[in-house]
């Protein structure tokens, strides 16, 4: 008897390539999500992680290669189809309406999920009938009770916590986090691990991220990058281990160790 068949992975992408003018940021990579997991994309600076993340979310179109979200192929679909399909994307995009409150953000995003179009739910009336699914997914970022204040008034963490339930609002079967820690103190980026650890039960997250400590935190496989390709795969432990993977990030003279 051979090894179990795995389950079919929700994300996964084949042969990505990416160039730019002839240089491949991204050279041919293979992906599996499995459904339910937090799967890491990290690497040394240039490695592609951010190439790749906009390959998957369709901020770029592939060179060649697929990317396939159940029975859905996305590659050269755009941004906000493939959101539609069920891939969200949240941090590193400030995307807030200074004026508006965290729960009108979150309305307009459920709003927009049925498809009827803004105009159909303009008045604050048609709206409302959202408040209480608002309300929740305020609740499970951590912003209850700063509903009601103008969004630009909330402090840079709450910022991100606001957008995080944007991309909740959607139910995305895939979550995509862009570094989710990027430009935060100490305190902050505790916060945003025990955010996501929150949000992540029951759903499948991808995350970007430089802070391995974050990373050892929250992900239960890890994708290594370099140069473009994958360099290594697995579960932190063995990753945080491998010799090719410690030479990556920092050099012959400390794998040799
Ligand atoms: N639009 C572009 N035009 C030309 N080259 C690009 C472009 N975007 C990325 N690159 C190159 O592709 C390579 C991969 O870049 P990318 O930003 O994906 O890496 P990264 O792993 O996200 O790096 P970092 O950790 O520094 O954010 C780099 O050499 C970069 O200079």
């Amino acid at each position: 008897m051979g090894d179990p068949v795995p389950d079919a992975p929700v994300l996964a992408a084949r042969g990505l390539v990416r160039e730019f003018r002839g240089f491949r940021a991204v050279d041919g990579v293979n992906l599996d999500i499995a459904e339910g997991s937090v799967h890491a994309l990290v690497g040394p600076n240039g490695a592609g992680k951010t190439t790749l993340f906009n390959l998957l979310t369709g901020f770029l179109k592939p060179t060649a290669g697929s990317v396939r979200l159940g029975p859905h192929e996305l590659a050269g679909r755009s941004p906000e189809r493939i959101a539609r399909l069920g891939l969200a994307r949240s941090f590193q995009i400030t995307s807030l309406f200074g004026e508006l409150t965290p729960r009108q953000h979150v309305e307009l995003a459920l709003a927009g999920r049925t498809g009827l179009g803004w105009r159909f739910w303009r008045s604050d009336k048609a709206l409302g009938r959202f408040a209480d699914r608002a309300d929740e997914l305020l609740g499970e970022v951590g912003l209850a009770g700063h509903g009601d204040v103008p969004a630009g008034a909330l402090a840079y963490g709450r910022k991100r916590a606001l957008e995080l339930a944007l991309a909740l609002a959607l139910e995305p079967k895939v979550l995509l986090l862009d570094e989710p820690t990027a430009g935060m103190g100490a305190e902050d980026v505790d916060r945003t691990v025990e955010l996501v650890r929150r949000v992540k039960a029951g759903r499948t997250v991808v995350l970007v991220e430089h802070n391995m400590s974050v990373v050892s935190s929250l992900a239960d496989r890890v994708t290594v990058l370099q140069q473009g390709r994958v360099l290594a795969e697995g579960p932190y432990d063995r990753i945080r281990d491998d010799r090719r993977v410690i030479t990556a990030y920092l050099g012959d003279s400390h794998a040799a160790r």
